[in-house]
């Protein structure tokens, strides 16, 4: 049997830089861990795809997938649902790939019941003013919401402590860098690789 891929989590407070994180690490060729594309019903802004940067549904759609145990994970997120498509996640892992998740704390919390084993990485601001800072300058957001993540922001950053590791996002390149290095220690953890080197003993 393959041995099973690793599950890797990124989560921490909206506007702390998740998905500019996720699409900096995936730009890079060298990336062998496969990202599990979310479902949503918020509406798509402009530039985004269906199917590549999520998988737009209605809330009906979502309900129904939520009914029918399709989703890893879900959570109602400022006014609206995200999800993790569950069938990707296991046919990945199956498979020996890693798989990442660039999902909210509620999610992360979830995910963390049904594989402890995962890999839990928080994305932490420099500051709280920064954070802010970040919100308001994507822009995309009007000031009700701005107010209302900024408030989720803080009861984020105090669930930390459900984490292996927190990362600072102070710069992009620098924050993807220590995440790869962390994946590439995780390999390297001698219980998850003890398995593999006594079967290959037993061979030998
Ligand atoms: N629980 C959960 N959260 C998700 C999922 N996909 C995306 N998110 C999170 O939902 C939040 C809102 O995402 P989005 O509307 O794209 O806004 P932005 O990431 O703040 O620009 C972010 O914190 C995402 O990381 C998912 O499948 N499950
Ligand atoms: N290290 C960084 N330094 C400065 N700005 C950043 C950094 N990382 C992300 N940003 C900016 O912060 C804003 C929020 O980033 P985004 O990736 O949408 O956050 P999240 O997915 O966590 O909600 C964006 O305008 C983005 O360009």
């Amino acid at each position: 049997m393959k041995e099973r891929g690793l599950l890797i989590v990124l989560s921490g407070p909206s506007g702390v830089g998740k998905g500019t994180v996720r699409k900096a690490i995936f730009s890079q060729n060298d990336t062998d861990f496969q990202y599990s594309i979310s479902m949503t019903t918020r509406k798509p802004r402009e530039g985004e795809v269906d199917g590549v940067d999520y998988f737009f549904k209605s809330k009906e759609e979502f309900e129904q997938l939520i009914k029918e145990d399709r989703l890893l994970e879900w959570a109602e997120f400022v006014g609206n649902y995200y999800g993790t498509p569950i069938d990707y996640v296991e046919k990945t892992l199956s498979e020996g790939r890693d798989v990442f998740l660039e999902i909210e704390v509620q999610g992360a919390l979830q995910v963390r019941k049904a594989f402890p084993e995962g890999l839990f990485i928080f994305l932490m601001p420099p500051s709280l003013s920064e954070l802010k800072n970040r919100i308001v300058t994507r822009g995309t957001e009007t000031q009700d919401i701005i107010n209302n993540r900024m408030k989720v922001a803080k009861e984020e950053i105090e669930m930390m402590d459900a984490y292996d590791y927190v990362v600072e996002n102070d710069h992009v390149d620098l924050a993807c860098g220590r995440i790869r290095a962390i994946v590439t220690a995780e390999h390297c953890r001698r219980d998850r690789i003890a398995l593999r080197y006594k079967k290959m003993l037993e061979v030998e």
